[in-house]
């Protein structure tokens, strides 16, 4: 899609949802889905600019205290996923009520059981090896817009909040097998269209560990308490170099600091939708996915 079409497009889906229904009716704008293969617009940085990432081939974490805006933030790339009718989305919501707003447009909804999320992972990685095994097959290396027409739809797996899973509840060997295999599908999902978005409060080295947070393409790290939680979320070293979500002041909602891959941070402000926006994308987003517009 060229830029113009596509921001026109971008524009009128979100558009769509910050109007009243009346005006909906009113202007009767023509439906139409978003691609998981476009941009997705997170923000504005410093200077206003429109802060947009294409997560097709990478994963995302977002992290940050409590009330600091990962859920308002996380709700832009599942709203652009669900939007997007060319990808299928699994949530996994811990307390239901953080994703569940998008529960209509998701494949799979996993609550609160962690045996369930496991056995969701493990779904979503025999997927994965059965992308391989056909890649392999065709000598290719990865999934391309083209495959959906074959079945192989990119798949957008949103956790949240990934601690619940790997280290609230269950037994430790539970919590053990569910992060190896969160670990397995961030680490070689990408060429199969697995896409990873993970958000957590706690911003600690056990919840996420080195080897885990290097390989997400992009890190997003809301206000933290201290600059080694930030570091851990955007990785070592940013803040002695001056980029430390510690920085950013409490009343500053929605601010955080974006890493996108081989860049500096850059300090964004997410865009903001309402529950009540969310719901009204959400219906929207899930009549698309019946073939149907509301
Ligand atoms: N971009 C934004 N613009 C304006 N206000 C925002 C923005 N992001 C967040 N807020 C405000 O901050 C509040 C907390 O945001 P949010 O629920 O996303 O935090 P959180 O980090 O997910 O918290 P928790 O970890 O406790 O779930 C929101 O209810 C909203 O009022």
């Amino acid at each position: 899609m060229s830029e113009p079409t596509h921001l026109r497009v971008l524009l009128r889906d979100w558009l769509y949802a910050i109007r009243t229904p009346a005006a909906l009716c009113d202007e009767a704008p023509e439906p139409s889905a978003l691609s998981i293969w476009d941009p997705i617009h997170l923000g504005v940085d410093e200077h206003s600019h429109p802060v947009r990432v294409t997560l097709a081939y990478r994963n995302m974490l977002l992290a940050g205290e409590p009330g600091a805006g990962k859920s308002v933030g996380l709700n832009l790339p599942v709203g652009h996923a669900a939007l997007s009718t060319d990808c299928d989305l699994w949530l996994f919501d811990g307390k239901l009520v953080e994703l569940g707003l998008w529960r209509t447009c998701a494949e799979r909804f996993i609550g609160p059981d962690l045996d369930d999320a496991i056995t969701a992972c493990q779904d979503l990685q025999a997927e994965m090896d059965r992308r391989y095994d056909l890649l392999d097959a065709q000598r290719r290396r990865k999934i391309t817009p083209g495959d959906a027409a074959h079945g192989f739809r990119p798949v957008v797996g949103v956790f949240d909040e990934v601690a619940y899973y790997s280290a609230t509840v269950g037994t430790k060997t539970q919590r053990e097998t569910f992060s190896v295999l969160v670990r397995d599908l961030v680490a070689r999902g990408r060429a199969a269209g697995i896409i990873v978005i993970a958000a957590t409060q706690r911003p600690s080295s056990d919840i996420i560990p080195t080897s885990l947070r290097d390989l997400f393409g992009y890190r997003w790290a809301f206000r933290c308490t201290t600059d080694s939680s930030s570091d851990i979320v955007l990785g070592a070293g940013w803040a002695t170099r001056g980029h430390t979500a510690a920085a950013i002041a409490p009343e500053d909602k929605g601010v955080g600091l974006l890493l996108a891959e081989g860049g500096e941070p850059r300090r964004i402000k997410s865009a903001y939708l309402s529950d009540e926006q969310v719901y009204a994308l959400a219906d929207r987003a899930a009549a698309l996915r019946a073939g149907s517009t509301p």
